[in-house]
């Protein structure tokens, strides 16, 4: 069989907007409630969230019968991590704290088979499809996209460096970890905070990257989109369960 093609690495190439959620509540069952609502992207976080990888592997299980693209986070820019997640069919990645070109490089060559990376080999994963798959360990980083993220203002000052690593596929703003970083953790809407994620995502553009952000404020969304965000999550399963749950019994109480 031949490789799976990567359909949102394909839409960022082309430019056009993909529509995320991310998912941290870590069940397949409720990955698959979330795969048929039609986003254009699902985020597994391992980050933030209590999924390990035999909850990944069943997340990207579960979604493969809809026509929405997984991006997986790891935990870490972890060379371990990634080669786990990859070899379970994880084909777009999130890196978190990517703080200049060196880590970048690294987080790219955790992707790759030598002599361009370190990735170690295995045939007979589900990435390859139990060894089904064509040519996969040659052909695999065509079809993989690799986001990392920038959550530091040392990280800002280093996006241009960033996004010229060759490998690096898009470059996403954690607007918690920024405000934290500027001094203003928990307050996403200060205006230094703010200021920072428009300018990152214009640096970005300008640097020739696609952009991503995610923000569960739809008037903060609709701005980042209009700077140039191609890749824009915006709500958490997790928190679009319990506000909406507690607006549902505020009715009744
Ligand atoms: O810094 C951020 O913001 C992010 O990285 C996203 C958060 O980790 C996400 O878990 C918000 O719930």
């Amino acid at each position: 069989m031949d490789l799976p093609r990567n359909a949102f690495k394909a839409a960022l190439i082309e430019g056009r907007q993909q529509l995320g959620l991310w998912c941290t509540l870590s069940s397949a069952y409720a990955t698959e409630v979330v795969a048929g609502a039609g986003f254009d992207w699902l985020l597994l976080d391992t980050e933030h969230s209590p999924a390990e990888l035999t909850t990944v592997l069943a997340q990207l299980q579960a979604v493969s019968a809809y026509p929405v693209s997984p991006v997986v986070r790891p935990a870490a820019n972890d060379a371990v991590l990634i080669k786990r997640l990859l070899d379970i069919g994880a084909q777009s990645l999130l890196i978190p704290y990517v703080q200049n070109a060196e880590e970048a490089r690294a987080a790219v060559a955790a992707t790759r088979y030598p002599p361009d990376g370190i990735r170690g080999v295995s045939a007979l994963t589900r990435a390859t499809r139990f060894g089904r798959v064509k040519n996969y360990a040659r052909e695999a980083a065509r079809e993989l996209c690799l986001l990392v993220q920038v959550e530091t203002q040392e990280a800002l000052d280093q996006i241009e460096a960033i996004a010229a690593v060759e490998g690096v596929d898009g470059i996403f703003i954690g607007p918690g970890d920024l405000a934290a970083s500027l001094g203003h953790v928990g307050d996403l809407k200060h205006t230094r905070v703010v200021d920072a994620v428009e300018n990152a995502v214009s640096h970005i553009r300008a640097a020739g990257k696609p952009a991503g952000i995610l923000t569960g404020d739809a008037a903060f969304a609709k701005r980042c989109i209009d700077l140039g965000t191609t890749f824009t999550a915006i709500g958490v399963d997790a928190g679009i369960l319990a506000r909406n749950l507690e607006q549902l019994l505020s009715a009744f109480r």
